[in-house]
């Protein structure tokens, strides 16, 4: 099936002050498709997902080149920053809910965005932990603490959090690194399931997950992006021979 362009990315170079983390990075991203970064560690994919919803403009000494658009329109350029995050979502590594009640950590972001009425709030609060699948264990304790959660499900509260928003894209760093096998496949199945209606760009350092979950993969290297494409390619025939040295495990 062809997709649209979501997100296309022309020539981005960054640096950390005189360090270069990025090499004139192009690719393009589809409409709900899940890609998924890989390459051994500090190659730049979180630094790369970062540039998606400009994350990285919060670190000092950051300087980029070259292009990000979304829907056409460049990210760099004359955007409102919030509006661009409420449309790229991030999930982290590790679960982050804020110290408060499910429910307030759920309604946090609509309320920032001016949602006050409770009717609404109480629908988006629903609609999103049944959107993260985590409503049916939750729905009895919504005023009680979130730091109560297990981790799997503190996960699926983050992921939650980030769709009540109702972004577009969603960027997972490595969100499951800190989970248990089944918290893992339970996070796996969601993103099957969230892809029906979202954009996921995801940074994994499991080439199994990355081959299980994702259309296509984006393998980088020491700041280059050294093959891009259908997932089930890259792994079984990848066109590098970089690529076929880290899948097969020679390094990284
Ligand atoms: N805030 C920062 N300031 C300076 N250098 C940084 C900063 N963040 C990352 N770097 C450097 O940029 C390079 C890419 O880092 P990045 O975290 O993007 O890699 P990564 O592939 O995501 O690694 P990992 O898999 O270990 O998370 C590394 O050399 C790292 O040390």
């Amino acid at each position: 099936m062809s997709r649209n362009i979501k997100i296309s990315v022309k020539n981005l170079d960054l640096f950390y002050g005189d360090f270069q983390a990025l090499y004139s990075i192009n690719i393009d991203l589809y409409e709900k498709e899940v890609t998924a970064l890989i390459g051994p560690s500090g190659c730049g994919k979180s630094t790369f997902l970062r540039t998606l919803n400009r994350m990285n403009d919060l670190v000092e000494g950051v300087k980029i080149n070259g292009e990000v658009k979304l829907d056409g329109q460049d990210i760099y350029k004359n955007i409102d920053v919030i509006k661009l995050r409420k449309r790229v979502g991030m999930v982290f590594q590790k679960p982050n809910p804020f110290p408060m009640s499910i429910y307030d950590n759920i309604a946090y972001g609509p309320r920032t965005h001016g949602i006050r009425k409770k009717s609404i709030l109480d629908e988006i609060v629903e609609k999103s932990l049944r959107g993260a699948a985590l409503w049916d264990e939750v729905k009895d304790r919504l005023k009680t603490n979130a730091l109560g959660l297990s981790g799997g499900q503190q996960q699926r509260l983050c992921i939650a959090r980030a769709l009540a928003v109702e972004p577009e894209v969603l960027l997972m760093d490595e969100p499951t690194s800190a989970l248990d096998p089944i918290a893992t496949s339970r996070i796996e199945s969601l993103i099957e399931e969230l892809k029906k209606n979202y954009t996921i760009v995801i940074v994994t350092h499991s080439m199994q997950q990355a081959a299980r979950i994702s259309d296509k993969t984006a393998f980088f290297l020491m700041g280059e992006l050294i093959e891009f494409g259908e997932t089930s390619t890259i792994f079984t025939n990848p066109k590098d021979k970089k690529t076929e040295d880290y899948i097969t495990g020679r390094f990284g």
